[in-house]
């Protein structure tokens, strides 16, 4: 799996300058250039001429960098792939996928295009045969990432906007359970109420809890938020550190079992503390490089 830290993914309209240039300086770990919804029918073109012409100019630093093209089913996606290779994306985040099929197509065009030679592929699961089929699509030939599409999903399930997210766990647990199995990284949906700071919160939580690496967010106001609750807090540092040390003195005595607050710690554990140092070693140099 990419090791870097995917907390804040941050979508920006390919057809609006001004955020285009702002997102250089803000503090998101990634960036979704999109082309598909947010970008008006008659804005197509220019958007994708645009964003191809700021790819190729502008320095976005060590954020990630993918683009939303539109579906292979609409007018736009063949002629968004051609003039968005000459900026040599790193990644192309595909909407609405329904299967691994979808996935082998866009392969096999990226295949022919010498400037793709090393673009990954990104998954939009927001449909009900996507969420069911998300084994194959994160197991599909360059496949590097599932972001979830909740506005989507929720229209075609028809259910209701609830802020536990019920009806959605199902879909959220299958694709996180597919794209762990398949090593690649996953990001949660966005949280529409770009000014409720408090609601954004719980919903980061809950994506976190789950085991999400990130969440697409659609304001910068958004960012600090989402950096803070998926980044390991100095708690999680601390007893990570604690784990270890404990640990490598019970290995030293030849015990294969160390006890931290009470609880037993293993191998298994150690693993996952380890994980929480190098996140957070991963966030603390990402930090310095912007
Ligand atoms: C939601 C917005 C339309 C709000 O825009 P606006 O009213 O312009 O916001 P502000 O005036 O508060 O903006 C303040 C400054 O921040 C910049 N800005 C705003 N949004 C972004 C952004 N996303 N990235 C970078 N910079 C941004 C403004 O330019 C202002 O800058 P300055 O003037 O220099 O101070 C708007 O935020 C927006 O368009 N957001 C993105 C919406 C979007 O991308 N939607 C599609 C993705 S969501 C989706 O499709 C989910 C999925 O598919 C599903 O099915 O769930
Ligand atoms: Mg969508």
């Amino acid at each position: 799996m990419d090791s870097r830290p995917f907390r804040s993914v941050l979508y920006i309209p390919g057809s609006k300058e001004r955020a285009l240039d702002k997102a250089r300086s803000l503090a998101c770990d990634a960036i979704i250039f999109d082309l598909e919804d947010a970008v008006a029918i008659e804005e197509k073109a220019n958007a994708r001429e645009l964003l191809a012409k700021t790819l190729c100019a502008a320095d976005y630093g060590p954020r990630a960098k993918l683009v939303r093209i539109n579906g292979f089913e609409s007018d736009w996606a063949e002629l968004d792939l051609q003039v968005i290779a000459q900026a040599r994306p790193e990644a192309i985040l595909l909407p609405k996928v329904n299967s691994a099929a979808d996935i082998e197509d866009l392969a096999a065009r990226l295949d022919a295009m010498p400037q793709m030679a090393e673009t990954k592929i990104w998954a939009m699961l927001e449909t009900p045969q996507g969420v069911l089929n998300a084994g194959e699509i994160a197991a599909a030939p360059r496949m590097a990432g599932f972001v979830m599409g909740t506005n989507d999903l929720a229209k075609e399930l028809g259910c209701r906007s609830r802020a536990d997210r019920l009806p959605m766990q199902y879909a959220l647990q299958t694709c996180l359970m597919a794209a762990r199995a398949a090593g690649i990284v996953a990001i949660d949906g966005v949280y529409n109420a770009f000014k409720d700071g408090e609601g954004l919160r719980a919903e980061c939580e809950q994506g976190r809890d789950l085991g999400f690496d990130g969440k697409t967010l659609i304001h910068p106001a958004q960012l600090a938020i989402a950096n803070e609750i998926f980044a390991p807090d100095a708690e999680a540092i601390d007893l990570a550190q604690r784990q270890i040390a404990a640990f490598d003195a019970a290995t030293a005595e030849g015990q294969g079992v160390a006890v931290v607050d009470g609880k037993i710690v293993e191998n298994l554990h150690i693993v996952t503390a380890r994980q929480v140092l190098s996140r957070a070693e991963a966030i603390k140099a990402l930090q310095g490089a912007m």
